[in-house]
């Protein structure tokens, strides 16, 4: 293929694609968009441009990261002039210094921490940090939870795990997947029964589980989860890779009042750009190489240009627009999806992400989210994104407003699901 042409179409990059990469993308998801996956030429504000000059208005934001929407001149200037002074030390910088402090600052379980670059990384190593810390091998986590695509956690994911069929992943040694313990989300009997009977290092669960679309705890599930890892000394481990600094600038462990001992962050801390970090008290945080014995390191750990974007956004977030407009977006959208879908549905919103499900009466659990009519779901996708619009592909995602998600677009929105779900009997 000559890629100097000015105009390739998706289909032709696609089919490119298909002989390059195992089926065709690099991160399974990004397969899921029908007919075909479009390809983005450039993206501002709440939209995206295709590789066919189609413009969209993106609910997907990257997969959560873009809470400033794309190309926010704010952290576009920063990290241009980050790029004039060098991209790598492999030193400390000034950057990763106040970058910690905004997150120390914001984030209620959060004396210390640790950037690496992903939530991948960062659940992995919280997971063997609660290992260490108590010197036990079992694990705790919830049916549908998604932390990454590391071996201590792919057991009953959700995300692309759950869409592609692949909950359990192969390649897993069964010693490794057997010091993991799946609950169904919002048990906490299930919890209550294996805590008592087995040496449980640490809990790991998304606080609002994003992976499976959106479903909220119920009323007292993290407090509960906060009593009886503290009653049997295990770790609570909060993964807040999607909800930290989502959900307000100290994240779900301030919209729900409850502390964890280890909190992984990702994707907004990077403002875009790729990041991970796990953060705790300094006693926990200790336990890391070199002021600990449990081995972390990185060459792109820290690196300037993922904490000066980071740095960035937290500052605009610091101002309040963004979660004033994000959320007013998220909740008109929610609303109106609510009164347009006629067919038995519910339609889960924290704050300012959601999803709609169709065909059932309540999600409160993964079990629940599976029974939904999801190739009605992706029909509602496709026919969207004729209309203009970027759902995700996959029923196993949330739909993120921004702060470039104002009035115009979201009226643009409605009225382009005004025309299809107009079709969903
Ligand atoms: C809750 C949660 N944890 C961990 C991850 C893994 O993060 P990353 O894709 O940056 O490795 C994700 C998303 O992918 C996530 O949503
Ligand atoms: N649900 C995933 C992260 O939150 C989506 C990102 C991916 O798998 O590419």
């Amino acid at each position: 293929m000559d890629l100097r042409r000015c105009s390739i179409l998706s289909y032709e990059l696609w089919n490119e694609a298909k002989n390059l990469f195992a089926g065709g993308v690099n991160s399974p998801v990004r397969a899921a968009v029908k007919p075909y996956p479009f390809y983005t030429r450039r993206a501002k504000g709440a939209y995206i441009e295709t590789e066919d000059s189609k413009q969209l208005i993106d609910y997907v934001l990257g997969y959560g990261p873009l809470i400033l929407g794309h190309s926010h001149p704010k952290v576009l200037n920063a990290v241009k002039n980050q790029l004039e002074k060098g991209w790598l030390y492999g030193t400390p910088s000034v950057a990763e210094i106040k970058l910690a402090e905004k997150i120390t600052k914001h984030v209620p379980s959060a004396e210390m921490v640790r950037f690496v670059n992903s939530g991948t990384e960062a659940t992995m190593t919280a997971i063997r940090l609660s290992r260490g810390f108590t010197g036990r091998k079992k694990i705790i986590k919830f049916d549908g939870n998604y932390h990454g695509a590391h071996d201590y956690v792919l057991m009953d994911a959700g995300s692309a795990a759950s869409e592609f069929g692949v909950p359990f992943s192969l390649g897993i040694p069964e010693e490794v997947a057997s010091t993991v313990i799946v609950c169904p989300y919002n048990d906490i009997s299930c919890v209550e029964r294996t805590i008592r009977k087995e040496d449980v290092a640490g809990v790991i669960v998304e606080p609002v589980m994003g992976n499976m679309g959106v479903i909220p705890p119920n009323s007292n599930f993290l407090k509960d989860l906060r009593s009886l890892t503290r009653e049997f000394n295990s770790l609570l481990i909060f993964d807040e890779v999607i909800t930290g600094f989502r959900l307000g600038l100290g994240g779900a462990q301030s919209y729900f009042g409850v502390k964890p001992d280890i909190t992984t962050l990702g994707k907004i801390i990077g403002g875009g750009f790729p990041i991970g970090a796990i953060c705790g008290s300094r006693d926990v945080i200790s336990y890391l190489t070199p002021s600990g014995k449990v081995f972390n390191a990185g060459t792109f750990n820290a690196n300037p240009v993922s904490m000066i974007a980071g740095l960035a956004t937290i500052e605009e977030l610091e101002k309040g627009n963004a979660y004033r407009i994000s959320e007013k977006a998220a909740k008109i959208l929610a609303e109106e999806i609510d009164s347009l879908i006629k067919i038995e549905h519910v339609v889960n919103r924290v704050f300012n992400f959601f999803q709609f499900f169709l065909g059932v009466k309540k999600v409160e659990n993964a079990g629940d989210a599976r029974k939904s009519l999801r190739e009605v779901y992706v029909k509602v996708h496709e026919a969207l994104l004729r209309e203009g619009v970027f759902v995700p592909p996959s029923q196993f995602e949330a739909l993120f407003t921004s702060i470039a998600h104002d009035d115009d677009v979201i009226n643009r929105t409605i009225e382009a699901f005004r025309r299809v779900l107009g079709e969903v009997h």
